[in-house]
């Protein structure tokens, strides 16, 4: 199975996570600018319903870096998954499959739940070099390269994921995942990442996501 394929690392250079990843089902957003990858029934239902679970039973009010002082930013809650979880076990090894990235070079998966009105305003998932917070959060690992996202399930209205920079909206479905690369093939951070996770207008809306490092994380 594909899982016996090499691993691509860090996914730094991005090429062999770009080829494993231009597989059938999965569809690349047509950009120049930015490596995106949507794979739609990634996960299958029941799994998903797992994860809610799992999130509704951690889940805190989310935080920030680099904090531009704007309370409203971020307004969903987030909860850390444990990696012992046999629910988060099946989700990481249907991402490397997928992928090829190194479970290694992974953070914790991660879920945010958003109620009405809550939103992730636009924002990049890689950290500011410059920010005065870079060493506290990339000092050891290094700052993201991937990042992988995946709808837990559909909200009645709202929640879809916006790429402003190429004028992409991703409507959330159940088990679809999202893929992008946080870097320019050069290997420097893309500003074309740019995203904002909108407000959800009715029902609530669910995401698990998975950022990957430069280096092993913990
Ligand atoms: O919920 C979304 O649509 C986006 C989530 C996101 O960007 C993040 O958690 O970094
Ligand atoms: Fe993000």
């Amino acid at each position: 199975m594909s899982e016996h394929l090499p691993s691509s690392g860090s996914g730094l250079p991005p090429e062999p996570v770009i080829a494993r990843l231009s597989a059938p089902g999965v569809q690349r957003v047509p950009s120049a600018k930015l490596d995106l990858f949507v794979r739609k029934d990634f996960l299958p239902p029941e799994l998903c319903a797992a994860l809610i679970e799992r999130i509704d039973a951690v889940r805190r009010p989310s935080t920030i870096s680099d904090s531009n002082g704007d309370a409203s930013y971020r307004t969903s809650e987030t909860g850390d998954l444990s990696a012992e979880d046999p629910a988060v076990i099946e989700v990481e090894r249907r991402i490397l499959a997928l992928t090829g990235l190194d479970p290694a070079h992974g953070e914790p998966l991660q879920g945010q739940r958003y109620a009405v009105g809550q939103e992730f305003k636009g924002h990049t998932d890689y950290f500011e070099p410059s920010g005065i917070d870079y060493q506290r959060y990339c000092g050891v690992a290094g700052n993201r390269t991937w990042t992988v996202m995946v709808y837990l399930n559909q909200p009645e209205a709202g929640g879809a994921t916006r790429f402003k920079a190429i004028d992409k909206i991703v409507q959330p479905e159940t088990g679809k995942l999202l893929a992008w690369n946080n870097r320019r093939a050069d290997g420097s951070l893309n500003a074309a990442t740019l995203h904002h996770g909108m407000k959800v207008r009715a029902g609530v809306k669910y995401v698990i996501t998975k950022w990957f490092r430069e280096k092993a994380w913990g």
